[in-house]
């Protein structure tokens, strides 16, 4: 029998108080959040923009205890799946690998290759396919196959994106009918989706997936859900100071506020855990805006975290995955290739002719100095544009 693996992608989140600033550090270092013209100058701004915004994210991550929930509901969900699956007779363990947190993905992959997996599944905790997120992890995977020839062994097999399974959908349909079953008149409730926000130019520009996704997945759990309830979609998360998509989630509170509506159920749609987003952002910055704007009966769907149809949704998941269409049960568990450069950031790219290399090294040079007087006087342009 080949070894199976499950490597379980997610963002990972700061464990404690003292964490914050190191953890932003490793978020802003990815170029799939932010994109900079010219690789050297991604740490000097990733440090910079972490120092300036550990301090209110600290104050964030203190109003939910201290610290970010994610590892141990990831690793309850990886425990849950691993049990799901060797019930179903699949002896695979799974692993975590988290894109900025401990642990990370590369400390995974170690355990991975000292375990002598020879398939593997790679399924990202993001329901829905963006650069930013999903695309992040495949690309770290893809630097460390490329750097690491001992990794050619193990055949390997990505879920890019998996919002239309139905076990998942069934799940987001039955925790938003519970909640619904909350209000007094659980029909005219109105049933908010706010999806974690990405820049705008990720999806215009990069040909991010990430919006058609998360419109489909909300049509879809809407169909499940069967019932005559209104719905809005909104964006919540933005960061910086260029446009996101739209509507945001404030916005859209308040122009509910304003129709005269009073109920609604908030449901998180692109994250599967409790986290940072769902339990300060949601539960408390969001409510006080629609408290605000008149709404007086505000809930939040949960996060699905171990829900147990969830779970089994994923087990699903990874044995179709590991299933070719051809295979037969004598034969060895083959798992489908797929090319895992399925993600559109090339497209997206800095023009590099040689004209263009002087300008940029003009415009990097004035960037790099408007950088060091920001620093030192603490008002430079880039806190006039609210990046800081
Ligand atoms: C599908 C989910 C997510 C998308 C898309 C996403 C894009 C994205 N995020 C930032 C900036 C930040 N994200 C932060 C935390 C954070 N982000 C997600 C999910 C998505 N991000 C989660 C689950 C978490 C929280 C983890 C936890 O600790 O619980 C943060 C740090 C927190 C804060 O200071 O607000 C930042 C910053 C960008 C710029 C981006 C798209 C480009
Ligand atoms: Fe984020
Ligand atoms: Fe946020």
């Amino acid at each position: 029998m080949a070894r199976v693996g499950v490597l379980l992608l997610n963002l990972g989140g700061p464990d404690r108080l003292e964490d914050v600033g190191q953890f932003l550090f490793n978020l802003f270092s990815d170029p799939e959040i932010i994109r900079l013209p010219f690789p050297w100058m991604q740490k000097p701004l990733a440090w910079f923009i972490a120092t300036r915004r550990a301090k209110t994210s600290q104050e964030n991550y203190k109003q939910i205890g201290g610290g970010s929930p994610l590892r141990e509901i990831t690793e309850q969900q990886a425990q849950a799946l691993e049990s799901k699956l060797r019930e179903a007779g699949e002896d695979a363990t799974v692993y975590v690998g988290m894109r900025y947190w401990h642990p990370f993905t590369e400390e995974a992959i170690a355990q991975i290759r000292r375990d002598r997996v020879e398939n593997l599944v790679i399924l990202p905790l993001y329901p829905q396919f963006s650069i930013s997120t999903s695309g992040s992890s495949f690309r770290l995977l893809e630097q460390l196959w490329n750097a690491n020839p001992e990794l050619q062994d193990i055949d390997y097999t990505v879920i890019p994106s998996w919002y239309k399974d139905p076990g998942y959908l069934q799940a987001m349909a039955d925790l938003i009918a519970q909640k619904l079953a909350e209000f007094p008149n659980p029909d005219r409730a109105h049933i908010f989706f706010s999806a974690h926000g990405v820049p705008l130019s990720y999806v215009t520009e990069g040909g991010d997936p990430y919006q058609q996704e998360i419109e489909d997945c909300t049509n879809r759990i809407m169909q499940t859900l069967n019932r005559p309830n209104e719905h809005t979609l909104a964006y919540q998360s933005r960061v910086g100071p260029v446009e996101w998509l739209k509507p945001y989630t404030e916005d859209a509170l308040k122009e509910l506020g304003e129709k005269g509506i009073e109920e609604i159920v908030v449901v998180p749609i692109s994250f599967v855990s409790e986290h940072i987003e769902t339990l300060q952002e949601i539960d408390i910055e969001y409510r006080e805006i629609a408290e605000e704007a008149g709404i007086g009966n505000f809930r939040r769907v949960p996060a699905l975290n171990t829900h147990p149809i969830f779970i089994n949704s994923l087990k699903s998941l990874v044995v179709n995955a590991l299933n070719t269409p051809s295979r037969t049960f004598s034969e060895v568990v083959r798992p489908k290739k797929e090319k895992m450069k399925m993600y559109p950031q090339e497209r997206w790219e800095w023009g590099m002719t040689s004209a263009a290399e002087v300008w940029n090294g003009r415009l990097a040079m004035l960037g790099f100095i408007a950088l060091i007087l920001e620093l030192v006087s603490g008002h430079g342009p880039l806190h006039f544009v609210g990046l800081l």
